[in-house]
């Protein structure tokens, strides 16, 4: 990897303010999915250092909440520039790491980026009220303060973004921050650490632990100096997580699975369904929580769209993300590799016809070939799992009252997407979907300026918009009496 700043490429994790090895001295291998090749190695903390990254962020948060919204403001935006000066270098660590094509990486440099810019300028905008009392005598005022000592849990699949997106309502809010990053992508959280310490972030207000998720997680969610936890990752984890948080009440923020419909009706412009279809299934070769994972076509344009699809579904291009012209990367890993060639076989035992693609790709190691399933049905895997990986099953429907049921026959609710050109149809169908995001006649919703999050067993909270930063943020309730003198 050719880095133009190599000092980007940490080998230790900045805990309490100090770049440090872990205190057992053991690292963990991160490899590069597209080659199996080891990139680096990176400390195998624990619970201690956890605590000590703890400890340290309540002592250094007084100071940065001391700070005017404004000089927190600075600094994040010094942070943002820093990003994309270095957008290239971070791209070419997270393609290394995770394996999507590097625009993609690029992308997610800018994308998360973008959360820093949006916080600073939030930061500035915490406002309070006063309310009418209840009495002469008195005066209500309400402030909004920093929730306190914060902590991150993020996964593979964006291992800039997501980090990016809880760190910048937090230190916006006047929080502090440690972050666990995934153990398979965590070069990425060490160089954006690095590049907000460079910004003028103080080190112990920020520290990132790499290691054992168990024992680090257990302190960061038993920790009762801890105030919140955020987490992006899969559902599974996410109920494990709230479950240890219990013990302190901590608030909690949840990213989670999801399981998104894709519905093409038939006065759809197909065209345009079909670009939608690409960006929202093929992104990250599948691996994104938003992904279309059921295609739901009307029947008067199932094969017509499902023709089209194949086309464009042809054309993609599989192999190592450094290459130019690539647009679909290696799968993160052996496990990914295997749910996809299972939902597969499962699709075709039951009465799935396979269209394109359905294997692995003759590269090796993560790579898969980009698959079409056509006459899925709700025996299948597929329509109550989130895949996670390069297939598209496309089931048909007659009516719009069947589709809304089948699109909402599930227990997640996060992404949804569908094309119609019919207002009345638009409005309907926008309002009867149970999830937190609705793309209409669009693939892509990801935007640092739109509340983004999901309902049922996809989340809690929302990340990013003008909500995003209430997250962090508690509410006091200040009642003055002896007014009237
Ligand atoms: N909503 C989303 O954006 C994502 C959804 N997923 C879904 O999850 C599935 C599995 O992916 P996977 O990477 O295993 O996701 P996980 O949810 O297991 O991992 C996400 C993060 O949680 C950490 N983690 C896992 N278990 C614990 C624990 N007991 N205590 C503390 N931290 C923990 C992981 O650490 P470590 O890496 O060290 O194990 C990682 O940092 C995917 O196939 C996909 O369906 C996955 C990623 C993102
Ligand atoms: O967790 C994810 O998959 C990301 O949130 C998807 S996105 O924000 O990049 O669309």
């Amino acid at each position: 990897m050719q880095l133009k700043n190599p000092a980007l490429l940490r080998r230790q994790c900045p805990v309490a303010g100090e770049w440090i090895d872990a205190d057992s001295g053991e690292t963990i291998a991160v490899t590069n999915p597209a080659t199996g090749e080891t990139i680096a190695t990176v400390p195998r903390m624990g619970a201690a250092e956890t605590r000590r990254a703890i400890d340290a962020a309540k002592a250094e948060m007084r100071g940065w909440q001391r700070r005017t919204a404004k000089e927190r403001a600075a600094v994040l935006r010094r942070w943002y520039e820093l990003l994309l000066a270095n957008q290239d270098d971070l791209a070419a660590i997270l393609t290394s790491e995770q394996g999507k094509p590097l625009a993609e990486a690029r992308g997610e440099i800018a994308y998360g980026a973008s959360y820093i810019e949006w916080f600073a300028e939030e930061a500035k905008r915490v406002y309070g009220d006063t309310i009418p009392a209840h009495g002469t005598d008195k005066r209500i005022v309400v402030i909004r303060q920093p929730i306190g000592v914060t902590a991150a849990i993020t996964p593979w699949n964006f291992p800039n973004a997501m980090i990016a997106r809880k760190a910048g309502p937090a230190l916006a809010a006047g929080c502090a921050m440690i972050v666990k990053p995934a153990s398979q992508t965590p070069l990425s959280a060490l160089a954006l650490a690095a590049l907000a310490f460079d910004a003028g972030l103080p080190p112990a207000l920020f520290s990132v632990v790499t290691g054992a998720a168990s024992e680090i997680g257990s302190e960061l969610t038993g920790n009762p100096t801890v105030a919140k936890l955020s987490f992006t990752g899969s559902t599974e984890t996410g109920k494990a997580l709230l479950a240890q948080c219990a013990a302190t009440v901590k608030k909690t923020s949840m990213e989670l699975g999801g399981n998104a419909p894709f519905i093409v009706f038939d006065d759809a412009d197909l065209d345009a369904a079909v670009d939608g279809a690409i960006a929202s299934k093929y992104r990250n070769t599948g691996q994104t929580c938003v992904c279309a994972n059921r295609f739901y076509i009307q029947t008067g344009v199932y094969d017509a769209f499902a023709d089209k699809l194949a086309i464009a579904v042809a054309k993609l291009k599989v192999g190592n993300g450094v290459e130019p012209g690539i647009n679909q990367g290696p799968l993160i890993d052996e496990k990914a590799v295997r749910k996809v060639e299972n939902h597969i076989a499962d699709a075709l035992a039951n009465g799935g016809e396979l269209v394109l693609g359905g294997r692995r790709h003759e590269l090796g190691h993560g790579f898969f070939e980009p698959t079409i399933v056509k006459h899925a049905n709700a025996r299948m895997k597929v329509a109550r799992e989130e895949t996670f990986g390069p297939l598209a099953a496309l089931f048909c429907f007659e009516t719009e009252d069947e589709l809304i049921a089948l699109a909402n026959d599930t227990e997640f609710g996060l992404a949804s997407y569908f094309y119609s050109r019919d207002i009345g149809r638009v409005w309907r169908v926008a309002e009867a979907l149970e999830y937190g995001m609705v793309g209409i006649n669009t693939g892509l919703i990801s935007s640092e300026v739109a509340p983004f999050g999901g309902v049922k067993q996809s989340g809690i909270g929302r990340e990013g918009s003008k909500y995003g930063i209430d997250d962090y943020l508690e509410l006091k309730y200040l009642c003055i009496g002896g007014i009237d003198g």
